[in-house]
C-alpha cells in the first residue's frame, strides 16, 4: 500500500509550553486514522501542522513524499482540512460559498460548477445550494465544512473533531460520509470520544501531554480470547491456572484477574469450570482491547482495577 503521509519527530513549542513532542506515524491511502486524547493532548496542534497552518518547531511532514515545509503549495494541493471551527461565512449561500472556496483551491473556472456539484452530492447537500449558511443546522454546517475540504479531491482529508456537537443521528450520517470519502483518500480525524474513533477509524493513536501513548490497528487480532473475572476474596486464585484451556491468569488488583484462553476455550465453559472448581465468581466480562485499557487509564473514566 502507498504511504500517503509520513510524520517524523514532529514537535511544537508555544513559548515555554511543549504542545507536541517527537510524534511519529505514517498513514496509508484508504486508511482512517483517529487521534484520540483528552483536552490539551495536542490533537489540534498536530492537525494544524499537518494542514500546513502551523509550522513545526522541529520535525518533518511528507505527503506523498512531498515535504510540507519545503514545498507548501505543492503539498497543500493534496490535502483538505476541516478545522475545529469550520471557516463558514454565514451571510453567503451554500453555492456562493463553495464557488468561493473552489477559487481558493485554485480550481480552473470551467471545472468549478462540476466540482461544486460533486462535493455537494458526496456530502448530501444537493438540495441546499440556495440556502443561507446562517440558516443551516449544525450537522449541515459540518457537511458543508467537509464539502469545502473535498472540492479539489484531496488525497488526504484532515478533520478536527468533525462530529463535535452533533446529535446521534447527525453523528451516524457523518460517520458514514467519512467512511465513504475514505474509499478515495486517507483520512485523519481527531476526537476525544473513544466510541467515535472505534466507530469510524481503522487505526487509533492516543495522545497525552503532546506525546503518542498508543498507536495500533482497531481490528482485534484473531484469536484474542481474554476475559476478566472477579472472585470472592477467599478464593484460591492459583486454581485458575489449572482450568481447561486457560493459558494465563494475571492478577490486576481488587480480586480481579485477566484470563487468556487458548483457541478452543470459550466463556461459557470457563465460567462453569470456575464455579465447579469452588471459586466464588462475582464478575465475568470480556477483557478490553489494549486501546480501551490505555484510553481509560489516561482519561480515568472507567473504574480502575
Ligand atoms: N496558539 C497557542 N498558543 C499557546 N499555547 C497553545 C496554542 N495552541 C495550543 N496551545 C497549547 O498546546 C496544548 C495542546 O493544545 P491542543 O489544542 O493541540 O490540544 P487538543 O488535544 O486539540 O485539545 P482539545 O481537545 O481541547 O481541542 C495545550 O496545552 C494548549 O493550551
Amino acid at each position: 500500500m502507498d504511504t500517503l503521509v509520513r510524520v517524523t519527530d514532529l514537535s511544537r513549542r508555544f513559548g515555554s509550553q511543549q504542545a507536541l513532542s517527537d510524534v511519529n506515524f505514517c498513514l496509508d491511502t484508504g486508511e482512517v486514522l483517529g487521534l484520540l486524547g483528552p483536552n490539551g493532548a495536542g490533537k489540534t496542534t498536530c492537525l494544524r501542522m499537518l494542514s500546513g497552518m502551523l509550522a513545526p518547531t522541529h520535525g518533518r511532514i511528507e505527503i506523498k513524499g512531498i515535504d510540507l515545509s519545503r514545498h507548501p503549495l505543492k503539498a497543500k494541493r493534496l490535502l483538505g482540512y476541516l478545522p475545529e471551527r469550520p471557516p463558514l461565512h454565514s451571510e453567503l449561500r451554500v453555492d456562493e460559498y463553495l464557488h468561493f472556496c473552489a477559487r481558493l483551491h485554485r480550481l480552473p473556472r470551467r471545472h468549478i460548477p462540476e466540482a461544486v456539484a460533486e462535493a455537494k452530492r458526496r456530502c448530501g447537500l444537493d438540495d441546499c445550494g440556495h440556502r443561507l449558511i446562517a440558516k443551516l443546522s449544525k450537522g449541515f454546517r459540518q457537511r458543508l465544512g467537509i464539502a469545502q475540504a473535498i472540492l479539489h479531491r484531496p488525497k488526504l482529508l484532515i478533520l478536527d473533531e468533525p462530529t463535535e456537537g452533533l446529535d446521534p443521528f447527525q453523528m451516524r450520517e457523518l460517520r458514514t460520509l467519512i467512511r465513504n470519502l475514505a474509499q478515495e483518500c486517507g483520512v485523519i480525524l481527531s476526537s476525544h470520544l473513544l466510541a467515535e474513533v472505534q466507530a469510524v477509524c481503522d487505526r487509533a493513536i492516543i495522545m497525552h501531554q503532546g506525546r503518542i501513548q498508543f498507536d495500533a490497528s482497531l481490528y482485534s487480532p484473531p484469536g484474542s480470547n481474554q476475559w476478566r473475572v472477579r472472585l470472592t476474596p477467599t478464593s484460591d486464585a492459583s486454581t485458575l491456572l489449572i482450568l481447561p484451556h486457560v493459558l494465563s491468569a494475571e492478577a490486576i488488583g481488587g480480586d480481579r484477574y485477566r484470563i487468556a484462553l487458548d483457541a478452543l476455550g470459550n466463556p461459557s465453559d470457563l465460567s462453569r469450570s470456575i464455579v465447579m472448581a469452588g471459586l466464588g465468581l462475582l464478575e465475568f466480562v470480556p477483557e478490553h482491547s489494549d486501546l480501551e485499557r490505555v484510553f481509560f487509564d489516561l482519561i480515568g473514566v472507567e473504574e480502575r482495577t
